[in-house]
């Protein structure tokens, strides 16, 4: 047999339930692997402290929100927890696709769904929490929420675990670094051991 052909890098979407922790694992990404294109969103909520424009969002308003899903510029997008809009621009992830770039979408499950109609061959994965106690005490324990707030997400929570089966692959987020570095495997993103 002739020997395989390396793996296409491709598109690998990542999606799960509030607080399981896909904006710790994405930013450990960040940190530790830098040939991982992470897919900057557009978004129309408002930055917080620490947040960069252009490198963990575009920040814009709600009128160019509009203007870019109307011109197609967007491959997906979303209205998230009843408030803001999210979406992902269609142009760049494209292009860094076409670069070789492994490339990764921090989305919600809405967006997700959106993905698997327009590209089915990307990569779908599931993050899911330990247990349900556990996921409970991260969106309380990050305390960026309201009691009633934390209540919506939940509910929402409940739904979203349940299209678990949707994906390809699921991955427990125990711990950030061994979820972190079983997506960089997942994406097939060739990796020597760290330290
Ligand atoms: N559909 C979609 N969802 C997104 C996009 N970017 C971020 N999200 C989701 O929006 C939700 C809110 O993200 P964020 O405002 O950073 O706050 P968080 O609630 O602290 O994670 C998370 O579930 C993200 O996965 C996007 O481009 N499209
Ligand atoms: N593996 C983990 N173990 C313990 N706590 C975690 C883990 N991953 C994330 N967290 C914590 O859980 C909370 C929610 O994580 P976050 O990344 O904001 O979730 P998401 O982006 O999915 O909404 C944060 O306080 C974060 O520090």
């Amino acid at each position: 047999m002739s020997e395989s052909a390396p793996t296409r890098p491709r598109i690998t979407v990542l999606a799960g339930p509030t607080a399981v922790g896909k904006g710790t694992v994405s930013a450990y990404i960040r940190e530790h692997y830098p040939e991982v294109e992470l897919s900057v969103s557009a978004t129309t909520r408002d930055p917080r402290p620490g947040e960069v424009d252009g490198v963990h969002y575009h920040f814009v308003g709600p009128e160019r929100f509009a203007q870019m899903v109307s011109a197609g510029d967007m491959l997906e997008s979303a209205v998230v927890h009843g408030r803001n809009s999210y979406g992902t621009p269609r142009s760049t992830v494209l292009k860094a696709a076409d670069e070789g770039k492994y490339v990764l979408l921090e989305i919600d499950l809405q967006g997700a769904r959106q993905v698997k109609e327009s590209m089915p061959d990307a990569h779908f994965v599931f993050l899911a929490p330990p247990s349900w106690d556990e996921l409970v005490r991260r969106l309380v324990g990050r305390g960026t929420e309201s009691a009633e707030e934390q209540q919506r997400r939940l509910e929402t929570a409940r739904i979203e675990l349940a299209a678990e089966s949707e994906f390809d692959v699921t991955i427990v987020n125990d711990d950030v670094r061994r979820a972190a570095e079983a997506l960089v495997r997942e994406m097939g993103v060739p990796t020597a051991p760290r330290a």
